[in-house]
Order: structure tokens, then C-alpha cells, then sequence
């Protein structure tokens, strides 16, 4: 029997919410990437700030350990493992280990009435688990800090070829910031301190106030978050198969994040309200910037493939499943109706989330970026980058 084997980059990730630690596993990676671990876990400290979490973020302070396929500060070519510590471990070794039986402690942390909009009882009756703690424990969006750790290896990678990741916060609740019109440089430093990751002084306060009140109010908000990445080539992806559309990827990405229902790209659903001639970007040409566009309404994609211009992608994020004053449910056990159970939650993750957006976009270019110039080793993708450059401003 042939064997497929699968070369392009992947990833997994492995680990528990309240279990010892979360696990990532990244194949794929060339030989002499050069690791930055403070602007590693500078990502993963970005992912555990923003107005409106739980307790769990002052608990944890989220740093990755590498523990295989790095050397001096490089990568090896082997496998890359990180591995992200879970401090509030401690608190639950016995409700993690323990299992729940009639008339133990660990039996009165069993959960048995599921929350709406949470994994829990599909997750349950998939898996045949009564106890959907089984469910809550790896669905919950505490693995986002090891795609995290990931994007921000993806992130060191594309930095290398002049690529950049930014993301900020559109909109929480309904409040919508105005447009930032700034270079990346900019935006990122105006939004990377706001609590709500808005560069706007006064959206940033209403996005607060209302963050409190849904909070005091027992309820949860989500929003849109959106995506920049800048210094792209021409030509990531490919139109040539469905699965090679890199704008398809993303998508796919993106919607994978906890909580995200839909994605968009450029003016997105609005093309839907115009004629072509407001929704196609012209090209141009120069002989400093040979092909490029005279606007960027399509968000960087045609034909599934980078046009040059920066991706420009978003996420919407329903609000947070868990409610402190919990919707309607029915108790696995005993079939009743119920109010669904409370577990400690945020009540908007917004600005996190908008890390993580930023980490799994950064993950499917790297990818895409490897599919076309790949090589073992740096050395030999820089040739391949270079050479790719020449001909492509050759054409
Ligand atoms: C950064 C982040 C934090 C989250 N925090 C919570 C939380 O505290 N409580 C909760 O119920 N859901 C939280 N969620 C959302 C759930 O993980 C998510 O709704 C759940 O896994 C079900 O998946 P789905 O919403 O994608 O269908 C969070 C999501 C993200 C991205
Ligand atoms: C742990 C994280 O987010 C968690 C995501 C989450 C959920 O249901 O998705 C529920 C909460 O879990 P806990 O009950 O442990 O506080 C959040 O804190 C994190 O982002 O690192």
C-alpha cells in the first residue's frame, strides 16, 4: 500500500483547561529560524490581557517552554514541542483525578445540565460522557494559548521575509470604533495598551462601561475583531484546488477560534450592496512598486491568492456561552428542566480573542509561504524567496 506522507507545516495541540498543562507539537518547521522566546511569550501575555475576564487570567501568567527541536536559539528541523504550564492546576488535581461517584466531593463538581451555546451536551452525547466536564475540559478556550505559542513561532517566521501580523477590536457589543486609518506601526502601538484594543479614547470608554454592565447584569457581549497582515508577496495560495485557496484557509482558521461564527475579508458582506466598479480594486503599475492596486476592497485575495496588497480579514465572536444567570437547560440525569450550570467565565473576550485571530491567521500564511518557497533550512528559502522576487518583477 502507497503512503501519503504529509510534508507541508502542521501542528497539534493537546492538553486540558484545569489538566496539567497544554501541549503543542509544530512539524514541518525549516533548520535556523531563529526563536525569540521574550517575543514568544510576549504573544501569549498579549492573549491573557483585555477588560471583561474572568479570575482564571490572574492566575495564570502564561509563559511556553520549548522542550524539543530547538538548539542555541534555532530550530533544528526536528519537530518543534511547547509545552504552556497551567498554574490553576493546583486548585484542581483532586477534580481532574478523582473520579466523581455517588456521595464523593468530586461528584458534586460532575456537570450534568448543560450550557447553552457551549460544547457540553453535543460534546456529551458524541462521546457518551456523563460527566461533561469530559467535554468542557478540552472545548474550553484555554488551548488557544497553545495556538498562541504556535502563531507566534509562524509570526518569527514571516517577520524574517518583512511580513507582519497586527490585529485590533472593531467592535464589542454593538459599539463600533471608528476606522483606523494607520500604518500598521501605528496601529499596533495605539491599541496594543487600550484595554479594549481600540486606538479610539472614547469608544474604549464605552466599550468599558458596557463590558461592567453586561457583567453586573449576569450576561455576556462579543464583537469583531479584525486582521492586517502587510509585506505579503504575490502568488500565497492557489485558484488551481479548492483546498489551496488561501483566503478558504483562513476562513477555516479563523471560524475554528471558540466563539467565532463568521469571517469576512476587505469590505466583506457589504460587496453584496454594490455595482463591481465599487468593489473590484484597480490595478496599477509603477516601476518602483511594479503591479499593485488603487484600493484594497477585496481584502488582499483573488482567486484565492495574495495580490500584493495587505490581507484585511475579520471575525465575529458570539458572546460568552457561560451565563452567571444561566439560560434554560434540561439535567442529563434526570431529563428535567434546569438552568444550565455555572462555571467561572469571562463575560467578554473580545480583545483576546483578537490575539488568537492574529496567531492562527499568522499560522496559515507561514504555511502557505512554506508550500512555495520551502526548503530545509532558512538559507534555502531566502534563495527561493529572491529568486521568486527577481521573476515575479521581471514579469
Ligand atoms: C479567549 C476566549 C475566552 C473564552 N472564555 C470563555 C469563558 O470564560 N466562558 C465560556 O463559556 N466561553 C468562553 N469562550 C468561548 C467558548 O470556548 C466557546 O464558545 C465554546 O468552546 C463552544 O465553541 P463554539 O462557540 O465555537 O461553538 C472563550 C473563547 C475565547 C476565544
Ligand atoms: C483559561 C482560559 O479561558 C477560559 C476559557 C473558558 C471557556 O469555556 O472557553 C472558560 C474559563 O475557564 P475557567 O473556568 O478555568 O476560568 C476561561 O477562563 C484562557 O483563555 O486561558
Amino acid at each position: 500500500m502507497r503512503r501519503i506522507i504529509d510534508l507541508s507545516l502542521r501542528y497539534l495541540t493537546a492538553g486540558e483547561t484545569h489538566g496539567p498543562q497544554l501541549t503543542a507539537i509544530i512539524e514541518g518547521l525549516p533548520s535556523n529560524l531563529e526563536i525569540d522566546f521574550e517575543a514568544l511569550n510576549f504573544q501569549l501575555h498579549r492573549r491573557q490581557k483585555g477588560h471583561g475576564r474572568g479570575r482564571r487570567m490572574q492566575i495564570e501568567k502564561d509563559t511556553a517552554q520549548i522542550v524539543g527541536g530547538v538548539r542555541h536559539g534555532r530550530t533544528t528541523g526536528a519537530p518543534v514541542a511547547l509545552v504552556v504550564a497551567n498554574n490553576d492546576w493546583k486548585h484542581w488535581t483532586n477534580v481532574m483525578n478523582v473520579e466523581p461517584i455517588e456521595g464523593n466531593d468530586e461528584a458534586k463538581r460532575r456537570i450534568h445540565r448543560p450550557r447553552p451555546g457551549h460544547a457540553d451536551l453535543n460534546g456529551g452525547i458524541k462521546y457518551d460522557l456523563k460527566d461533561l466536564r469530559n467535554v468542557l475540559e478540552r472545548s474550553s478556550a484555554r488551548e488557544t494559548a497553545a495556538r498562541v505559542a504556535v502563531g507566534a513561532v509562524a509570526r518569527q517566521l514571516l517577520e524574517k521575509f518583512g511580513i507582519r501580523v497586527a490585529g485590533h477590536v472593531v467592535s464589542i457589543g454593538g459599539i463600533v470604533a471608528p476606522t483606523p486609518d494607520l500604518p500598521i506601526e501605528e496601529l499596533i502601538a495605539k491599541t496594543e495598551e487600550s484595554p479594549v484594543r481600540v486606538a479610539d479614547p472614547e469608544t474604549e470608554a464605552k466599550m468599558i462601561a458596557l463590558i461592567d454592565q453586561t457583567k453586573a447584569d449576569g450576561d455576556s457581549i462579543g464583537g469583531v475583531v479584525e486582521c492586517i497582515v502587510t509585506g505579503l508577496p504575490i502568488g500565497l495560495g492557489s485558484h488551481v484546488q479548492w483546498d489551496r485557496k488561501l483566503d478558504g484557509r483562513i476562513a477555516q482558521a479563523v471560524v475554528s477560534i471558540n466563539a467565532f461564527k463568521g469571517v469576512e475579508f476587505g469590505i466583506g458582506f457589504e460587496a453584496a450592496n454594490r455595482p463591481g466598479s465599487q468593489v473590484h480594486d484597480e490595478i496599477l503599475y509603477s516601476e518602483e512598486r511594479g503591479y499593485h492596486r488603487a484600493s484594497n476592497r477585496l481584502g488582499g485575495f483573488e482567486g484565492g491568492m495574495t495580490n500584493g496588497m495587505p490581507i484585511v480579514v475579520r471575525g465575529v465572536m458570539k458572546p460568552i456561552p457561560t451565563l452567571y444567570k444561566p439560560l434554560q437547560s434540561v439535567d442529563i440525569d434526570t431529563k428535567e428542566p434546569f438552568t444550565a450550570q455555572v462555571e467561572r467565565s469571562d463575560a467578554c473576550a473580545v480583545p483576546a480573542a483578537s490575539v488568537v485571530m492574529e496567531s492562527v491567521v499568522a499560522w496559515e500564511v507561514a504555511k502557505a509561504f512554506l508550500e512555495k518557497f520551502g526548503g530545509d533550512s532558512m538559507e534555502e528559502i531566502r534563495a527561493n524567496y529572491d529568486n521568486y522576487l527577481r521573476q515575479a518583477a521581471e514579469y
